[in-house]
C-alpha cells in the first residue's frame, strides 16, 4: 500500500490547503448560500449537517479522491466479508455478523457464523425473560432486583453507555450497576447497595484473563459466599461473558451460564454480542434486536452507499483533514442529551485504541498523524466549563454536536432551551462577534468608545471554529444502534486511509507486564532497585507509606 502522504490526492490537498486557508467558514457562508443543502447527509435515521467545515466542493472532491486511492470499499468489503483485517492477531474483525439481520451467511474460515450468532442471541433471549419476569431466583427463591456488570474496556464502557442511553426503557425492577475499577471502592460502594439473594453477578471478558476484573468478582464471589448457604448458589448468581470457556470454568462459573462469543469480534466492539447482556437485561430483548436492526441499517449505508453520499466516510475523511492538513488533533464529542452522558468516554476507547497507532499495517512507521484525542461531555454542562477555550483559545478543535430533537422526559421548555444551546454553540463557534459587532452591541448597553477599546481583544470572537451537527429523532434503541455504528465505520475509514490496523491494541501490554511485576515487588514488601530512578522511588515511598519498609 501507498503511504497516504503519497497519494496523489494528499499532495493536491496540501496545496488545496495553503489556498484555501485563510478563507473563513463566515466566507464561505456569504459567498453560497446553498451550502447547508449541498453539505448534509442522511443515513439511518440519522440527519448531518457538515456544512459548517472549512471545506468547499474542490475540498471534498480532494477528500473523496483520498477515499479512492485508499481502496476506502475494498476495505469495507473485506471487513464484512470476514476477511483478516487484523492481521497482528490473525483475525478478521466481524462486529458486523453480529447484527447482521439479513438472510445473508458470514463466513469465517469457510464457515457460516450466523447459526452460532443466532444461537447465543436466543439463549440470551430466554434467559434475560426469566431474570426480567422474575422466574429466575436466587437462593432464597427471591426474583433479581440488581445486576452488576464486572468488567473492564470493551467489557464495560459500552454495555454502561448503553444501558445508560436508553434508561427511559429500563426494566423498572431491575437496577443495573458496573463494575470496572480495580480500586476497591468502586465494587465497595456498589455491594453497599445490593441484596446478595437478590443480585445477579455478570462477569464480562473477552479474554477472562483481566486482572482487574478477575480482581473484582473474586471478591464479589467472596462477599456472595459470606451471606449463601453454599457454593452450590453460586450458580443461581453468578453468570459468565466470555470466549474462554475453561478460564470460566477454572473460576468456578458452570458454563451452562456463559454466554459466548468469538475472537473475532474486537473487545471495543463488542457491545453487539453476548457482552451486550446487561443492556438486554434493561430494555429487553426485543428492544436489543431494535438497536442491532439501528447498527445494521447504518451497515447497510456504510457498505453500498457511494463515497459521496455516505456519512461514515464524510465524518472521516474530515477527520482527516483537519487531523492531518489543519495540524488539529483533538476532536469533541457534545451530545446534547443527558442519557448520552457516558458516550464520549465509549468513543474514546472506540477511536483511540483503534487508531492510536504509529505503524502501518505492514510494521512501517507512519509519516503523518494518526487518530486524534477525543473527549466530551454532554451539553448543555461543557459550556460552562471548557467550551471558554473552544471558543477563544489558541486550538481549533473541531467538534460533533449530537441533538435529539424529542425528550423522552418531555418537562417545560426543557427541550427547546437544550436545542436552542446546541445550535447557539455551533453558530458562536463559526461566526465569532468581531471588533464592529462587539462595538455597537457595547455602544448600545451605554459604553464608552475607551471601554470598548480596552475590552475589545477580550470580548470579541475569532470565529472560523468548524463542526458537525448530527440530528436524531429520539434516542430510541434503533438510533443508538445506528448512531455508534455510524463511529465504529468512521474510525474503519480513516484506519483505511492512515492504513493502520485498527482492530489490535498491542499499547496496552507494556503497562500490564509492568504492573505484574510491580505487585509482586509491592507485595514482597522490599527495597526495591530494578527500575529507573523514580519509579523504584516512588515504589519505596509508598512501601514506607504503608509502613511495611524498614
Ligand atoms: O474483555 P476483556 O478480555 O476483559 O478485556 C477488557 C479490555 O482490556 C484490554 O486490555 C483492552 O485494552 C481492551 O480492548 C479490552 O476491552
Amino acid at each position: 500500500m501507498t503511504d497516504p502522504v503519497d497519494t496523489k490526492a494528499w499532495k493536491a490537498l496540501t496545496a488545496h490547503h495553503a489556498a484555501v486557508s485563510s478563507t473563513t467558514l463566515r466566507d464561505l457562508f456569504s459567498a453560497d448560500d446553498t451550502r447547508f443543502d449541498t453539505f448534509q447527509l442522511k443515513a439511518a435515521g440519522l440527519f448531518l449537517d457538515y456544512s459548517k467545515n472549512h471545506i468547499t466542493s474542490e475540498t471534498v472532491d480532494l477528500l473523496l479522491q483520498l477515499a479512492e486511492e485508499s481502496n476506502v470499499k475494498r476495505h469495507f468489503e473485506r471487513m464484512f466479508t470476514g476477511d483478516i483485517v487484523n492481521p497482528t492477531e490473525g483475525r478478521p474483525s466481524l462486529h458486523t455478523a453480529l447484527r447482521n439481520r439479513g438472510p445473508e451467511p458470514v463466513m469465517v474460515e469457510g464457515r457460516d457464523v450466523m447459526p452460532d450468532v443466532k444461537a447465543v442471541l436466543e439463549r440470551l433471549r430466554v434467559f434475560s425473560e426469566r431474570v426480567r419476569e422474575g422466574s429466575w431466583t436466587g437462593f432464597t427463591g427471591k426474583a433479581i432486583t440488581d445486576v452488576v456488570n464486572i468488567g473492564i474496556g470493551g467489557s464495560d464502557l459500552g454495555p454502561l453507555m448503553a444501558v445508560e442511553a436508553l434508561a427511559p426503557f429500563a426494566h423498572e425492577r431491575l437496577t443495573l450497576h458496573f463494575v470496572s475499577n480495580v480500586d476497591g471502592s468502586h465494587l465497595h460502594s456498589t455491594l453497599k447497595k445490593i441484596n446478595p439473594e437478590t443480585t445477579l453477578f455478570i462477569v464480562a471478558s473477552k479474554t477472562f484473563s483481566t486482572q482487574e476484573t478477575l480482581t473484582n468478582a473474586h471478591s464479589a464471589r467472596r462477599w456472595f459466599l459470606d451471606s449463601a448457604a453454599g457454593e452450590e448458589d453460586v450458580t443461581k448468581h453468578f453468570v459468565a461473558l466470555s470466549t474462554n470457556a475453561d478460564a470460566v470454568s477454572a473460576f468456578g462459573i458452570d458454563t451452562q451460564n456463559m454466554f459466548g462469543f468469538w475472537d473475532w469480534v474486537g473487545g471495543r466492539y463488542s457491545l453487539w454480542s453476548a457482552i451486550g447482556l446487561p443492556v438486554i437485561l434493561s430494555i429487553g430483548m426485543d428492544r436489543f434486536e431494535q438497536f442491532l436492526q439501528g447498527a445494521y441499517d447504518m451497515d447497510n449505508h456504510a457498505r453500498t452507499a457511494p463515497l459521496s453520499e455516505n456519512m461514515p466516510v464524510m465524518l472521516a475523511l474530515l477527520t482527516v483533514w483537519y487531523n492531518n492538513f489543519w495540524q488539529a488533533h483533538s476532536h469533541l464529542i457534545a451530545p446534547y442529551d443527558q442519557y448520552l452522558h457516558r458516550f464520549p468516554a465509549y468513543l474514546q476507547q472506540l477511536t483511540m485504541e483503534s487508531n492510536g497507532k504509529s505503524v502501518h499495517v505492514d510494521g512501517s512507521p507512519v509519516q503523518s498523524a494518526t487518530g486524534p484525542v477525543v473527549w466530551g461531555e454532554p451539553g448543555t454542562n461543557g459550556q460552562h466549563a471548557y467550551f471558554q477555550l473552544l471558543h477563544q483559545g489558541t486550538h481549533m478543535i473541531p467538534a460533533d454536536f449530537i441533538m435529539a430533537i424529542e425528550s423522552l422526559n418531555p418537562m417545560g421548555i426543557h427541550q427547546d432551551l437544550l436545542m436552542a444551546n446546541c445550535f447557539a454553540q455551533s453558530e458562536a463557534l463559526m461566526m465569532g462577534k468581531n471588533k464592529e459587532e462587539l462595538a455597537t452591541e457595547m455602544r448600545a448597553a451605554g459604553a464608552s468608545d475607551e471601554e470598548i477599546e480596552r475590552l475589545s481583544g477580550h470580548r470579541t470572537f475569532a470565529g472560523n471554529r468548524p463542526s458537525n451537527t448530527l440530528l436524531v429523532q429520539q434516542v430510541t434503541p434503533h438510533a443508538l444502534g445506528a448512531l455508534i455504528a455510524l463511529y465504529e465505520h468512521k474510525v474503519f475509514v480513516e484506519a483505511a486511509i492512515w492504513d493502520i490496523n485498527p482492530f489490535d491494541q498491542w499499547g496496552v501490554e507494556l503497562g500490564k507486564q509492568l504492573a505484574k511485576s510491580i505487585h509482586a515487588q509491592i507485595d514482597k514488601a522490599q527495597t526495591v532497585t530494578s527500575h529507573d530512578a523514580s519509579t523504584n522511588g516512588l515504589i519505596n515511598r509508598a512501601l514506607k507509606f504503608k509502613n511495611v519498609l524498614a
